[in-house]
């Protein structure tokens, strides 16, 4: 069985077990645009993961994203998975209520419910994963995540992926360079499949650890680079954020 499978068969057994709640709808930013120029660093809340276990379970999540704000990250990205990454919604609201940037639910969503969580934790936008989902399932999601006035940033890790993400209208794709059987990560798998599709604007995730990663991706046409491990690894990132967001500059010149 593949980690994904495993995964997934987790989350149904979370979301038979969630109620329905209401959320307050609002209208969705547009993460596209907002990413469309420029090099920007989305900043991640990692405790831990399946690949590399415990990375900074400890951590105040507060004081961390104002770090990764105040530095220059453009959005927020929170791991709210409990069983595999030691995140929660609590943590994603904690985030949410201690910055201004727009702040990212990553998680494996396959239902409506966790999508009102997120909103309701104070979420700006949400990870879908076209691994994860039937294309008719990651559409109908799509269009409720906006409903709700979530933007959707959805993940490939391959051309068969990518084309199934571009059948939806405008949204923002990150391919993961990170392969879900092996956990193998290589930033080819984002520099090969952008030099095909040089129209679309990518987010690269997984695998940026310092800034020759990050000039790499940029120079390839990455818009953004999502980034967790190397940052939580940092006792302070401000000075790991700078250098990967700085990476813009030098190709403005
Ligand atoms: O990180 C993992 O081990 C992992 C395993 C299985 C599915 C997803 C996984 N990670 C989620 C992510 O996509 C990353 O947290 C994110 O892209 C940041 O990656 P990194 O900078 O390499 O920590």
């Amino acid at each position: 069985m593949s980690y994904l499978t495993k995964i997934i068969g987790t989350k149904i057994e979370e979301v038979n077990e969630m109620n329905a709640i209401d959320v307050v709808r609002t209208e969705p930013i547009r993460l596209l645009d907002l990413m469309r120029d420029g090099f920007h660093v989305i900043a991640e809340i990692k405790r831990a993961s399946p690949s590399k276990g415990l990375i900074r379970e400890e951590v105040d999540v507060a004081e961390r994203a104002r770090a990764y704000e105040a530095a220059g990250a453009t959005m927020i990205s929170v791991l709210t998975d409990a069983t595999y990454f030691k995140g929660s919604f609590h943590d994603l609201k904690t985030v949410a209520d201690a910055v201004e940037i727009p702040v990212l639910c990553k998680d494996f969503i396959i239902d409506e419910r966790q999508l009102d969580r997120a909103k309701a934790a104070g979420a700006s936008a949400a990870l879908l994963i076209v691994a994860a989902l039937h294309p008719s399932r990651l559409a109908t999601l799509t269009t409720y995540a906006r409903t709700i006035g979530l933007d959707v940033l959805v993940e490939v890790h391959d051309e068969a992926e990518l084309e199934i993400a571009l059948r939806l209208e405008n949204v923002l794709i990150g391919i993961n360079n990170r392969n879900l059987k092996t956990f193998e990560v290589t930033l080819d798998t984002s520099i090969e499949l952008m030099q095909r599709y040089l129209d679309v604007t990518f987010v690269s995730e997984s695998g940026v650890d310092r800034k020759e990663a990050a000039e790499r991706l940029h120079a390839a046409g990455a818009r953004a680079i999502l980034v967790g491990e190397a940052l939580m690894r940092e006792e302070d990132p401000t000075s790991l954020i700078k250098e990967l967001t700085a990476c813009s500059l030098k190709y403005v010149e």
